[in-house]
């Protein structure tokens, strides 16, 4: 099971929650939850000229050209944003494509991944860099993609080793991005096949870096949206909130569509099943992406939101 041990963790505010809800019709390339789904207008314009020197994200497939009502309280507002000043069409327009994240003030400088190199691997949190630069964890079950996800954000095929094979990465592994940050790529969970003191062990390194790793901005949770909800992904997401450790959900593979008539479900489907799921485990929604590595969806997307997580945390 579970620790269920409380800390006070000086991010929890990352998770704002707006009083007074309101909906907005989000009009990107979402889920869809309405039954009669309304007609996409032209996309807004990038909110801040800057956004506009990224690659543009993979136009989205017809199916997916579904509409969708987001209440205010499913969307994630980073902290100091200003809903009562924003209309409606503003706010919109700040939604990052594929995923219920607004852009804030702080979102934009250092963006751009200009170098990145692997730093070292730790087995325990005392051994991991002591610069006390900012960094974020990529954890999610064995083979989810987690080295992909990290290879697709640095632009690198094997800066982080992959395999078809569970199991790959077995270290806390820092890579430095841009000398001036991390990005940390984290053994799997929920590999069968490891020998049942391996499976302790990780579970123990990993969950007392989470718990005492102060440079740690976000944990990035990564789910595989090609398949339905495993049991284990939602422990391990219940435990994050249970230990108010800041969150965003990265749900992976969504270039993998099974066929409706074998009973898959699209991805898009599961990634709202899933949430379903998770809602009480949280004081509020979450920050939540759809990706592939394949397609490099959602890819400047979250190096957008870091960008906004890691500004805000070094101003504070
Ligand atoms: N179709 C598709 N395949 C992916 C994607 N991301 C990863 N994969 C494949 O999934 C397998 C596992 O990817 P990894 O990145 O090694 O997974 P991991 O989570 O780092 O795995 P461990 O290190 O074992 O925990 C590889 O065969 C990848 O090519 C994706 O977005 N789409
Ligand atoms: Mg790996």
């Amino acid at each position: 099971m579970f620790l269920t041990q409380q800390i006070p963790r000086i991010h929890s505010h990352f998770f704002a929650s707006p009083k007074t809800p309101k909906f907005f019709l989000i009009t990107s390339a979402l889920l869809s939850n309405s039954k009669s789904p309304i007609p996409l207008p032209p996309p807004p314009p990038p909110p801040l000229s800057h956004f506009s020197t990224l690659t543009p994200t993979p136009t989205a497939t017809p199916e997916d050209q579904e509409s969708l009502q987001l209440s205010l309280e499913s969307l994630f507002l980073p902290p100091e944003t200003d809903v009562s000043s924003l209309k409606e069409a503003p706010l919109t327009a700040r939604i990052l494509k594929g995923s219920n994240i607004v852009l804030s003030k702080f979102a934009g400088h250092g963006v751009d991944v200009v170098n990145a190199d692997f730093v070292k691997s730790s087995v325990k949190t005392e051994e991991c860099p002591a610069d006390g630069a900012p960094e974020f964890a990529l954890v999610g079950r064995s083979n989810v993609g987690k080295s992909s996800l990290l290879n697709s954000l640095v632009r690198r095929k094997r800066l982080a080793l992959t395999s078809k094979k569970p199991g790959k990465t077995q270290c806390i592994n820092h890579f430095r991005i841009n000398d001036s940050w991390y990005l940390v790529d984290l053994p799997g969970y929920g590999f069968a096949a490891a020998p049942h003191e391996v499976r302790t062990d990780w579970a123990k390194f990993t969950k007392d870096y989470f718990l005492n790793r102060p440079t740690l901005v976000s944990v990035f949770l990564l789910i595989d949206a090609s398949i339905p909800a495993k049991k284990i992904d939602l422990e391990y997401a219940s435990w994050l909130g249970q230990n108010e450790i800041p969150m965003t959900l990265v749900f992976t593979k969504c270039d993998k569509r099974k066929k409706k008539k074998n009973g898959g479900k699209r991805p898009e489907e599961n990634v709202r099943d899933f949430q379903e799921l998770i809602r009480d485990f949280f004081k509020s929604t979450p920050p939540w992406i759809m990706t592939s590595s394949v397609t490099n969806q959602g890819r400047d997307e979250i190096l957008l939101h870091m960008s906004q997580l890691r500004n805000y945390w070094l101003k504070h």
